[in-house]
């Protein structure tokens, strides 16, 4: 029985959304950017990396392609200039948001056909009682923030004023998100869990997607920085994506990453979740390895979006895609025939856009394995299509949306 992998790159789109300009977003396009910017010099940082974008394997599984196919312009460097392996194709997103549970339950099969609520960039940004009510529930001598914020900029901030007094950062973005940052040592981890719990209940009444712990550790002196403790509670998908078709079918299920989080985890079967990159798709691997016949492993790769994107941070970004890219062989080493391999993004977060939140594009699909013929699966109208392909790859039906190109 055939396996199958599909790895998120979180963030990395392709451009070419026509819906783009709704958002605010009109000619953003993450992969295209960093190409363009390494081509021209300006993608490189002393000790990290230098030069064009260099990615020999996403160029011969057609990254290149599908990002002209996307915009019309082929990126520089990425062009493949002779075999291609894989199939190759890009996706466009139905659902209205542009965050991370969107684009991942809509590949996942359910696209998100409701609105989220979100946090107005006002100060202070949350209504008056929902505040009121986490002091209250949280036991909090109040809280800080209460604005639109990147991450990183807040705690450096708010930081030293919370360990002070003991009032949590609570911020939000773009994304339908309510973020609780605090100190992992003198505010507490499990302490902070709880308020994001509480949290959590609070904001059902305003259809908040996510509440995310954000601990960090430092002092005011050396300075603040967030810990791999971060913790998403989100709300359920409204229906059964792949993951709950799989499960029900008895299928093996292994998530990396986000993933559980992310679909809070219901279908999410075995969850494994290292820190960073690198350690995740080495657990991705190492899932693959060990999976049994029919089985079906979901990861997801958060560094690209949440340490170079929301940062605009373009040679971390293009190193991270290099360093992904490397690997590939190593993806390729453990397959079996008739396993299939799916890479994709769910959004974009261009580094060279201005502010620091997520960019709508297309997503770039590119699927290889040893049974993959070499093939362009063109334009696909929904990310569904990808959890449609691979339920269909795997010979489960699908009892949901997206139309499989297999
Ligand atoms: O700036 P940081 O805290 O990384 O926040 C980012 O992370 C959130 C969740 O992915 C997004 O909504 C964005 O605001
Ligand atoms: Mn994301
Ligand atoms: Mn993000």
């Amino acid at each position: 029985m055939p396996r199958a992998l599909l790895i998120v790159l979180d963030s990395v789109g392709i451009g070419g959304a026509k819906d783009a300009p709704a958002h605010g977003d009109a000619g953003a396009d993450t992969g295209g950017h960093i190409a363009e910017a390494c081509a021209a010099g300006g993608g490189g940082r002393a000790g990290l990396r230098q030069g064009p974008l260099d990615l020999p394997h996403m160029t011969a599984l057609g990254l290149g392609l599908a990002c002209e196919a996307s915009t019309g312009r082929m990126p520089p460097n990425l062009d493949p200039k002779g075999a291609l392996r894989g199939a190759w194709g890009y996706g466009v997103e139905t659902s209205k948001g542009k965050d991370t549970p969107s684009g991942h339950w809509e590949i996942a099969g359910v696209p998100v056909a409701f609105d989220w609520g979100y946090f107005p960039d006002t100060l202070p940004s949350f209504p008056e009682e929902l505040t009121a009510a986490l002091i209250e529930r949280g036991n909090l001598p109040g809280i800080l923030g209460n604005k639109h914020a990147s991450g990183t900029a807040v705690i450096d901030e708010l930081g030293a004023e919370h360990m002070r007094t003991g009032k949590p950062i609570v911020y939000t973005s773009v994304d339908s998100v309510l973020q609780i940052a605090a100190h992992e040592e003198t505010f507490g981890l499990e302490r902070l869990y709880d308020l994001c719990r509480i949290g959590r209940e609070l904001c059902d009444a305003y259809k908040i997607g996510r509440v995310i712990a954000r601990p960090f550790v430092g002092s005011p002196e050396t300075g603040f920085k967030r810990t791999g403790n971060r913790k998403d509670f989100a709300t359920p998908p409204p229906s059964d994506t792949i993951l709950d078709t799989l499960t029900k079918a008895d299928r093996s299920v292994v998530t990396v990453g986000k993933i559980g989080d992310i679909f809070a985890h219901r279908g999410t079967g075995k969850e494994i979740k290292p820190n960073g990159n690198d350690a995740c798709l080495s657990a991705a691997i190492a899932a693959l390895r060990d999976l049994p016949d029919g089985g079906f492993v979901f990861a997801n790769l958060v560094d690209f979006d949440s340490e170079f994107g929301h940062r605009r941070d373009i040679p971390g970004y293009a190193a991270a895609l290099e360093a992904f890219d490397r690997r590939i062989p190593e993806i390729e080493a453990a397959l079996k025939d008739g396993d299939l391999v799916i890479v994709t993004a769910d959004h974009g977060n261009d580094p060279s856009w201005r502010g620091s939140d997520h960019t709508r594009e297309h997503v770039p699909i590119l699927s290889f394995g040893r049974g993959v013929a070499q093939n362009a699966i063109g334009r696909r109208e929904s990310f569904a299509d990808m959890g449609a392909s691979v339920l269909r790859h795997l010979g489960v039906g699908n009892p949901g949306k997206g139309m499989s190109w297999l």
